[in-house]
């Protein structure tokens, strides 16, 4: 680690004993001084660690002067009493991150210290404070939907208990809106909210919560710009506010993909330090019209089913995931239909190479360089024409497009575990019709540690955009093959919708797009690379080192 130039270094004391405390651009550090000169000579990194510790600033959540809270002895008021050196009356607080042994937990943690004089104390809060001011990256101003009516209904709670004084501990200011009805949050952001006063927007709630936040600002943003999202064709401007999930939903996808945890307490501390994490969108269009945007899951067949029912059983809460699950997997239906994709040829890396997308990513840093700047420098027709489509026709029980690992509680590693957040690509996974008992085989890879791709009837590949026409609208085609003439194809057509008895209409599915049923099935989809930018940091390595001294991972 590079060394830089402190800035402070006194003799404070924490809990009664006193400790070197150091301040750098970088990092605040206390070493107990009685445990230093015991030891002093000796390199026993063992004894040293127990009494020396260490933040990153950057990691420093707050700094409060604090009044002294000891009883005086005369009145037993609690007011400001002078006592030994050691118990002096001058003292402040640093609140800071702390990494919890759960995974990818975060918690605010706290150290007081005693300084013998005011002017001290005060010149290590406002030096501190200063260093603060420098991380510009962080937000000051947030605008806050809160989603009442997500998962088990908590999401007020879990804002007021939880979130709320984190931010007000960070000096966040904001403005909060507690939802009416559905689409409230996107329909506001689209058309009235003031953006320019904010740095952020913040949901509360699942997935389908962050998907209105993620509709309201991206069209807004096409808006503005005067870029029409309904067709294909357009290079799409990317959101200039970051996104913050604070997870209140019944799957939080998107959440537990980004951060690692679906934790509320862990996602207000990613915002409070001003986190980014670049994510791709897809958008999803049916011949001329836009659908919807996904992020996480666009799932035809199993999933498309099982969201179908679950919305029937929406007040069972979550668990009416699991229900549906069961009650799908047993209904075993296929779906017959084509799939075309553009393969993602120029990408690095592949749904089966076991590079899970981890902070930092370089396979995502390589893409944004790699990103087209100007509008006309890489269009859809561009690619159309240098690339090749791949056709697959055939009987599906499931047709599923991972935009990201897809990660949740459900299943750790998710649907497609080496899926990138922001690589401008989402992996097909095609689920060929197979036995029940194979199907159960892998969707209980989901679960374990078992590679779900490793069956004969599973295909996945990773794609730039892809297409999907269901059998009975192939039918129209075919008859148009067949029929020249316009009133024998209407007539030939009409016959092929009516009588399921030609074969032509086996049943239909639903498309699951991160949890909201899309109105068609035919449908062609586009991965438009790192459109928004979520106050994430993607899922940190667990550090394998530590300074011995500071506890710094290194
Ligand atoms: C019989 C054993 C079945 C085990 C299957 C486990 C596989 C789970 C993979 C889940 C992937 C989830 C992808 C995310 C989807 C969400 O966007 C969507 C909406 O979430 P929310 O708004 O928070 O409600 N959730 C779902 O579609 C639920 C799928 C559950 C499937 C069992
Ligand atoms: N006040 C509200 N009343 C009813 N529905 C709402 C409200 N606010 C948001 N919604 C909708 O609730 C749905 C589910 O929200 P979400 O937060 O994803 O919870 P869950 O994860 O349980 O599905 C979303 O489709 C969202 O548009
Ligand atoms: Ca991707």
């Amino acid at each position: 680690m590079e060394k830089q130039p402190r800035l402070l270094c006194s003799e404070l004391c924490v809990q009664r004993r006193p400790y070197e405390v150091t301040l750098n651009c970088a990092i605040l550090a206390w070493k107990d001084v009685q445990i230093g000169q015991k030891h002093t000579g000796r390199a026993i990194y063992g004894t040293v660690k127990a009494g020396s510790h260490c933040v990153h600033v950057c990691e420093i959540i707050a700094v409060q002067e604090m009044e002294d809270d000891s009883p005086s002895k005369d009145t037993g008021k609690w007011q400001k009493v002078p006592q030994s050196p050691v118990d002096c009356q001058h003292t402040f607080t640093v609140f800071y991150i702390e990494r919890r042994t759960r995974q990818h937990c975060w918690r605010c943690s706290n150290v007081t210290f005693h300084c013998p004089e005011q002017s001290l104390c005060l010149l290590w809060v406002q030096t501190i404070r200063e260093q603060l001011g420098l991380l510009t990256n962080r937000p000051k101003r947030l605008l806050v939907y809160i989603n009442p009516y997500g998962g088990k209904q908590r999401g007020k709670q879990i804002y007021d208990h939880k979130v709320a004084p984190i931010f007000s501990q960070a000096t966040i200011s904001t403005d909060v809106i507690v939802t009416e009805r559905a689409n409230h949050a996107r329909d506001h952001l689209k058309t009235e909210a003031d953006l320019k006063k904010y740095d952020g927007v913040v949901c509360v709630g699942g997935d389908g919560m962050f998907s209105e936040i993620m509709h309201g600002l991206v069209s807004r943003m096409q808006q503005d710009a005067g870029v029409d999202e309904s067709s294909m064709e357009e290079t799409l401007v990317p959101c200039g506010l970051r996104i913050g999930i604070i997870p209140a939903g019944s799957t939080d996808c998107v959440c537990y993909a980004t951060v690692g945890s679906n934790d509320p307490v862990t996602s207000a501390l990613h915002i409070v330090v001003g986190d980014s994490q670049p994510m791709d969108i897809c958008s999803v269009h049916n011949e001329d019209s836009f659908l919807r945007y996904s992020v996480s899951l666009l799932g035809y067949g199993f999933y498309g089913d099982v969201l179908a029912d679950s919305e029937r059983k929406r007040w069972m809460g979550p668990a009416r995931y699991d229900i549906s699950g069961v009650k799908t997997f047993l209904s075993h239906r296929y779906y017959e239909g084509t799939v075309s994709f553009l393969p993602a040829e120029g990408s690095l890396g592949t749904p089966r190479d076991k590079m899970q997308c981890l902070s930092g990513c370089s396979i995502c840093r390589q893409t944004s360089s790699d990103r087209p700047v100007s509008k006309d420098e890489d269009s859809v027709s561009d690619a159309e024409s240098r690339d090749t489509w791949t056709v697959i026709r055939g009987k599906f029980l499931a047709i599923n497009a991972a935009s990201m690992s897809c990660a949740c509680p459900r299943s750790p590693k998710g649907l497609s575990p080496s899926a990138h957040l922001a690589d401008g690509t989402t992996d097909l996974i095609l689920v060929r019709k197979c036995s029940r008992i194979d199907f159960l085989r892998h969707l209980l890879r989901h679960t374990n540690k078992d590679d779900q791709f490793d069956h004969s009837f599973v295909e996945v590949y990773r794609v730039k955009q892809f297409r999907f026409t269901p059998r009975h609208q192939e039918c129209d085609s075919e008859v148009d093959l067949r029929e020249n003439g316009a009133g024998g194809k209407r007539f030939l057509s009409q016959i092929c919708r009516e009588h399921r008895a030609c074969g032509c209409m086996p049943s239909q599915s639903n498309w699951n797009c991160d949890g909201e049923i899309l109105p068609h099935t035919a449908i062609q989809v586009r991965v438009h690379c790192q459109l928004i930018t979520l106050f994430a940091r993607g899922i940190e390595e667990q550090p394998v080192f530590e300074d011995p001294y500071t506890h710094c991972a290194i």
